[in-house]
């Protein structure tokens, strides 16, 4: 099939690429010169496991090609708007500048027969909305809405191999003709058996959000069981194991730490409660304002924790292992991590952060901070030593070589991801959160 992706971001250039490697031609179209010319050449633009081999094999076998010209549309029948919705600058709704922008420009080259089909996570009522802009400006185009629930450092395999699929569509023939296409975009997929939903727009626009808010929630509610814990010395992991074994409630996404980051959760969490208040209906989600807040103050918890431990910030050396918002990414935005370490080094301690892969991302971000190319020259000399992303760089490392290296054998794990015992045998204060 002959597909286009606008917006070649996080999601749009592993959407792209994906979509090449099941053998449609793709021609991926971003605003972006610096971006379209890496992804061109068939690099990534951003860190992402499994994206290199899929950009590499698609635009060698000629069916990926990248161009900042949206006419090239035209050459496609089947159009995804992957584009950026972030939080407004001044409030909580979504910032639906770049979509609305999106679709005017892609309607200037939609043909007859064409299928539009939303990635974007937007507030609901969206889809509906452009629907009328494409009647208008193209009433043979038919708009869809295909939300994706794709997770970053997995973002090619939950692609290729999602858990569920779900097409908003219109009433009648063009709905089930959408759904048919959409079918063909995933054949392999739908041939192994993925569940596919096809509903209206409204619905499929909820579920991508209700699915990014019970995420959100099932986490704030750890961490909340967290903050019992550490008044009462109970062990929020085992909690966690105890009551993830009752399968209604499941293990996953049971995590207690620093709390969820990233460009979606959060921004989607306020978005949704933006829009739900603009419905009237903002009772109904009220409960994600304390999901937000509960995440919020596990940063500041930290914060504190690092404060306690020395006896005040001014001057204390921490060794800061992680700026990404999670492993297996380079993804600052709103990164626990990045935000913890601003906040030491703004109080007066002296931060060395490092990363496997997010080091530039922050370096860019937060040029006052002090950057290390490897954990070990981060933690060297350091007073505390606070692992705040889980990469398997920092959790596999030796508490006996690393306390060569340290000032003092203090040690606070933000993701509760190392193993106390051993620690506290090589003569470490370890300092989990909530256990
Ligand atoms: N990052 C992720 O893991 C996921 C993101 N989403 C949603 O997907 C959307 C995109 O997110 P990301 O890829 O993370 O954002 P991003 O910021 O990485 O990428 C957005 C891209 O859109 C481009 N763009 C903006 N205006 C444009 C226009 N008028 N024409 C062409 N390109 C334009 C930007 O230059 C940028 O490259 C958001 O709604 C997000 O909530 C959904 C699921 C997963
Ligand atoms: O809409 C989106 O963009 C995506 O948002 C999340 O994906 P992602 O942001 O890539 O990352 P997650 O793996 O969900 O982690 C989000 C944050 O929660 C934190 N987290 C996760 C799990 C946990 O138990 N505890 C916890 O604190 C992570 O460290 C991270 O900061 C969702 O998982 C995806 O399904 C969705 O498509």
């Amino acid at each position: 099939m002959r597909i286009s992706v606008i917006g070649c971001g996080y999601l749009g250039a592993v959407h792209a690429a994906a979509m090449a490697h099941l053998g449609h031609d793709v021609v991926g179209i971003d605003v972006d010169e610096a971006k379209i010319a890496a992804l061109s050449a068939g690099r990534a633009p951003f860190f992402e496991p499994g994206l290199p081999e899929v950009l590499e094999e698609g635009t060698r076998s000629g069916r990926l090609r990248f161009t900042t010209d949206l006419a090239a549309a035209r050459e496609a029948d089947i159009h995804f708007v992957a584009v950026g919705t972030p939080q407004v600058a001044d409030g909580d709704a979504a910032d639906m500048r770049f979509v609305d922008a999106a679709f005017a420009s892609l309607l200037e080259h939609a043909k007859d027969g064409d299928l539009i089909v939303g990635k974007s996570t937007v507030p609901v009522g969206t889809a509906a909305r452009l629907a009328e802009s494409v009647a208008a400006k193209q009433p043979g185009a038919t708009l869809a809405w295909n939300p994706e629930f794709l997770r970053e450092g997995f973002a090619v395999k939950d692609t290729v191999s999602p858990d569920r699929l779900v097409y908003g569509v219109p009433e009648g023939e063009r709905g089930e003709r959408a759904a048919r296409l959409l079918d063909e975009v995933y054949a392999s997929a739908v041939a192994a058996g993925t569940p596919v939903i096809v509903t209206d727009y409204a619905t499929a626009e909820l579920v991508k959000v209700s699915a990014n808010a019970f995420l959100a929630t099932k986490i704030s509610f750890i961490n909340a069981m967290a903050e019992i814990a550490e008044v009462t010395g109970a062990d929020v992991t085992k909690l966690a194991d105890a009551i993830g074994h009752d399968a209604r409630i499941g293990r996953r996404f049971l995590n207690a730490g620093v709390g969820f980051g990233g460009g979606c959760l959060p921004k989607d969490i306020r978005a949704f409660s933006a829009r739900a208040r603009e419905l009237g209906r903002g009772e109904a989600v009220q409960f994600l304002d304390e999901v937000d807040k509960i995440n919020l103050r596990r940063r500041a918890r930290v914060v504190d924790l690092v404060r306690e431990i020395s006896g005040g910030l001014d001057g204390v050396r921490v060794g800061v292992l992680g700026l990404a918002f999670k492993p297996h990414s380079d993804d600052i935005r709103d990164s626990p991590a990045l935000e913890i370490a601003m906040r030491l080094a703004d109080a007066g301690a002296i931060v060395t952060a490092t990363d496997p892969q997010a080091v530039e991302n922050a370096r860019r971000r937060a040029p006052q901070l002090t950057f290390a190319d490897s954990a070990e020259e981060a933690v060297r000399d350091a007073d505390v030593v606070l692992l705040i992303t889980e990469w398997p760089e920092f959790t596999g490392l030796d508490p006996e070589a690393v306390g060569e290296l340290v000032a003092q054998r203090v040690v606070i794990d933000g993701r509760n991801s190392l193993d106390p015992e051993r620690w506290r045998a090589a003569g470490w204060t370890y300092r989990g959160l909530g256990r």
